[in-house]
């Protein structure tokens, strides 16, 4: 069985020894420009055209969560993957915890009035101010499958009201579920720390907006940690500016690395990481790959297969 393998950034070394020690008689090798040899499996992060197009793949697998770099690149070039080959992404493989331990410190963060007081330091004074109630302190999860469903799983025992608003109703105990478009607004009111775990699709681009962001409660938090296209930055700061939103805490954004000029650096109320809330864990990628692979092999189903038509 021959795989390969390309990521602009990855250790190649570490994943191909890895591959070939967890797949058994795989050759895999790190495609470059110009290989045209024969390949029966494909691990790619932004792959060039030229990697997938034309070749009899029995599955490419993406080595991230999120798949819309490749959806987009297909768009553009239908002929790079016909729709008989199928896609896998990363099924957690280690992003939920990381996606737990986020949420949670920051939602801890804001609860406990950390930003206030750190506002109060920058003064030199001494203020304790009213604790915030945990009723008033609704969550509300934009997205409710791998990662958005740990991340419920995570805040559950803290005791804060929690909901999610999916294209698909959930039953997750403790966690009001909301579906579709028609019952966004519902789910939206009374939502005190919004955060967001959607996939990059037509449906969700722009989807934080001032409209969506002004149905929030009084003094609410926004969490981005999915995509920057997901928010209008713009809106973002206006909303902020009105005192309805009270903090931002932001992984993603519409340019990334964010440009020097952008107005969220400075922003006080803004606070911000370089897209690292879930990175991939290289070994438990390889485990879930190779088990994947496995089940292809004996033509038996195996699960996160992208559905190319929803776009996630
Ligand atoms: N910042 C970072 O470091 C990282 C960011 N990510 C981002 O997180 C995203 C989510 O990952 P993951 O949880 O694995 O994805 P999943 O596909 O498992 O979950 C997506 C969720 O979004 C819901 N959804 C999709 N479209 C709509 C819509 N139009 N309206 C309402 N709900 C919708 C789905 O609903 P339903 O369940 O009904 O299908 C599902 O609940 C990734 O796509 C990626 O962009 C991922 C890893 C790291
Ligand atoms: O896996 C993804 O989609 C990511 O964004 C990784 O950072």
């Amino acid at each position: 069985m021959d795989i390969i393998f390309y990521h602009p950034t990855f250790d190649t070394s570490y994943w191909i020894k890895a591959l070939s020690e967890a797949i058994p008689g795989a050759r895999v090798r790190e495609w470059k420009r110009g290989d045209n040899e024969h390949a029966d499996y494909a691990l790619v992060w932004h792959p060039p055209v030229e990697m997938l197009q034309g070749r009899n793949l029995k599955a490419v697998f993406a080595l991230g969560a999120g798949v819309d770099s490749i959806l987009s690149k297909l768009k553009a070039h239908p002929e790079m993957l016909p729709e008989h080959i199928p896609l896998f992404r990363l099924e957690d493989t280690g992003m939920g915890q990381q996606m737990q331990e986020y949420a949670v410190s920051q939602v801890l963060h804001w609860f406990r009035r950390f930003d206030d007081y750190q506002a109060l330091k920058q003064q030199s004074r001494w203020e304790p101010l009213a604790d915030y109630q945990r009723e008033d302190f609704t969550i509300g999860l934009l997205g409710a499958g791998v990662l958005g469903s740990k991340v419920a799983e995570a805040l559950a025992p803290w005791g804060f009201p929690l909901r999610c608003w999916s294209r698909t109703r959930k039953a997750y105990p403790g966690v009001e579920s909301f579906a579709g478009h028609d019952e966004l607004p519902d789910f939206l009111k009374g939502t005190r720390v919004l955060i967001n775990l959607l996939p990059n699709t037509a449906e969700t681009v722009g989807i934080i907006n001032k409209d969506v962001l002004n149905q929030l409660a009084d003094g609410s938090y926004l969490m981005n940690l999915a995509r920057g296209i997901h928010l209008v930055e713009a809106d973002l700061l206006s909303v902020l500016e009105s005192g309805k939103l009270k903090g931002a805490m932001l992984d993603v954004y519409s340019r990334e690395p964010l440009p020097v000029e952008s107005p969220l650096w400075a922003h006080p109320r803004v606070a911000m990481t370089p897209h690292v809330a879930a990175v991939t864990r290289p070994a438990e990628a390889v485990d879930y790959i190779a088990r994947t692979i496995g089940l292809l092999e004996q033509g038996k189903p195996a699960t996160g297969q992208v559905d190319r038509q929803r776009g996630y």
